[in-house]
């Protein structure tokens, strides 16, 4: 039986100096959901992001990502087993147009060995146009289509925040890892992002977002873990956290009646 979570974080720990980042933390994502992680500034969703992509080790714990422990691998090789990720402050390549730069996300897609690419056989080129096409569709679908022969680093910040998430998808992931991606966008670029992450999930992608953008993570999320200075407070659907005690205290800085 194929377990319904695609990724399970057990009981992991890191401090920082005295600083402990990660508190015991343990949460599942379940697969072809998006699951969103949300907490204060400080609360350690980008740890907790470095964690599950072994940027960083744990002090102890495990990360299990669809049924084998990766904890300790190396962060190429998990890229390679179809997790993927975004940092928080969108990365082009200047010098680059708007098409190549998706086009770096494909690596991982290529299937003809290095030979065949060093000797442009025809194999590679069909792959490569394969490729072209697909980004072209993605730049289509986010309406960014007739920029893709502007260089990147001219494009808004909103466009380069898309233009991130694209780049992700054409590793073709298995689970995609979002860190802000909502961040600098203005209101009909996030519109235009909460389509592009449902259409994603609806294409059976996992995803798992870490997002300060309430209304966009109350929206499209189909499940919920709240973070406070490190730990994990609460789990649950976005109904549920939206009225959790603990989360209108710790995030909303609610006072709850005793
Ligand atoms: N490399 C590091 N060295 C020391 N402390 C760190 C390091 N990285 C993060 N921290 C600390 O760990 C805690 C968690 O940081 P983290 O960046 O994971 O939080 P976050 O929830 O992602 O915050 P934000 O929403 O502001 O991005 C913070 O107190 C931060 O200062």
């Amino acid at each position: 039986m194929i377990a319904s979570n695609l990724l399970d974080v057990h009981d992991l720990n890191l401090a920082f100096g005295g600083l402990r980042a990660t508190v015991d933390v343990s949460f599942g994502v379940r697969r072809g959901e998006i699951t969103a992680l949300i907490g204060p500034n400080g609360a350690g969703k980008t740890t907790l992001f470095n964690l599950i992509t072994s940027l960083i080790r744990p002090d102890s714990g495990r990360v299990i990502y669809d049924g084998q422990r990766i904890d300790g691998l190396a962060p190429v090789r998990i890229a390679q087993m179809g997790l993927i990720r975004t940092f928080q402050t969108a990365r082009v390549f200047p010098g680059m147009t708007v098409l190549d730069n998706l086009m770096v996300g494909r690596h991982r897609r290529l299937q003809q060995g290095l030979l065949a690419q060093l000797a442009w056989s025809p194999a590679v080129r069909a792959e490569e146009r394969e490729l072209r096409k697909c980004a072209t569709e993605l730049l289509d679908l986010v309406g960014l289509g007739h920029l893709r022969n502007q260089e990147a680093q001219d494009l808004p910040m909103g466009a380069q925040k898309l233009l991130d998430v694209l780049r992700a998808l054409m590793a073709k992931p298995r689970l995609l890892l979002l860190d802000e991606p909502a961040a600098g966008l203005n209101d009909s670029e996030t519109t235009e992002l909460a389509e592009l992450l449902l259409a994603i999930r609806d294409t059976g992608v996992t995803v798992l977002i870490v997002e300060h953008n309430m209304p966009l993570v109350m929206g499209i999320a189909d499940a919920v873990v709240a973070l406070e200075a490190g730990a994990v407070v609460a789990c649950g659907t976005a109904q549920e956290i939206q009225t959790h005690p603990q989360v209108l205290r710790a995030y909303l800085g609610e006072e709850v009646p005793a």
